[in-house]
């Protein structure tokens, strides 16, 4: 696997997800449980508030050595030099960002098949995620569900690492690493369990058995 992404658990989390525990007590449960990529995810905080709260949850990151990226807002990952930033297709293009002259790696959401003959900013990206594997509450502005059969194909015509996102928990997580997913991206089953560390750990242990 490319090296710039050999993750396995990515845990994406943001306050409002955060239903029995505080932000912070989630990111280290989660990690203890086998996360080992966070993207902190504030779709409504100014810059200078997100500048603050990921200064915060980079310091837990790090004492545990996890690598965290930032959603959408390259002011934030530069500010607080994240390991990396993730966009999707209404944001910053992965090459306007490497163009920056910057170490961050680059993640980017493909909704659907054309997305991928977008050789362009695809070449600037490090994973590429499938959004989504199937539909969520979590996120619910998404246009079509990959499916399993869906993960197979865009492995067949990209080598990037591939990251499944979209109802990934301990009953998809197997057959979406079967599919051919590298990784998978988790909000509500772990952010929103009374049992973080135990959630993550279910799903790390499906993912280890379908690998
Ligand atoms: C790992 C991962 N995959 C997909 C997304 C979605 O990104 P995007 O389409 O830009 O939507 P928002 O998250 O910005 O609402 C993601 N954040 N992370
Ligand atoms: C942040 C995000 N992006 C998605 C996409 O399809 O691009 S789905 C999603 C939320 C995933 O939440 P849950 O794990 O609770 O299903
Ligand atoms: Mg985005």
């Amino acid at each position: 696997m490319n090296n710039k992404f050999p993750f396995r658990l990515y845990l994406v989390i943001s306050e409002k997800n955060c239903i029995y525990f505080p932000i912070e007590e989630v990111v280290k449960q989660a990690i203890i449980g086998g996360v080992d990529v966070i993207q902190l995810r504030e779709k409504n905080m100014e810059t200078p508030t997100f500048i603050k709260h990921a200064k915060q949850i980079k310091a837990i990151t790090t004492h545990y050595g996890i690598p965290l990226i930032i959603n959408d807002n390259l002011a934030v990952a530069n500010a607080i030099n994240s390991f990396g930033i993730h966009v999707g297709q209404q944001d910053k293009s992965p090459a306007f960002i490497k163009n920056q002259n910057t170490n961050l790696t680059v993640g980017y959401s493909i909704e659907y098949k054309q997305q991928l003959l977008d050789t362009e900013n695809i070449k600037h990206t490090d994973y590429i995620a499938a959004s989504p594997v199937f539909r969520t509450p979590t996120k619910t502005n998404t246009i079509t569900e990959w499916g399993y059969h869906g993960i197979e194909y865009i492995k067949t015509i990209s080598d990037k690492p591939l990251v499944g996102i979209g109802s990934m928990n301990k009953q998809t997580a197997y057959n979406t690493i079967k599919a051919g997913a590298d990784c998978l991206a988790v909000v509500s089953a772990i952010c929103a369990s009374k049992n973080p560390q135990k959630a993550a750990l279910e799903i790390r242990n499906e993912i280890e058995k379908a690998l």
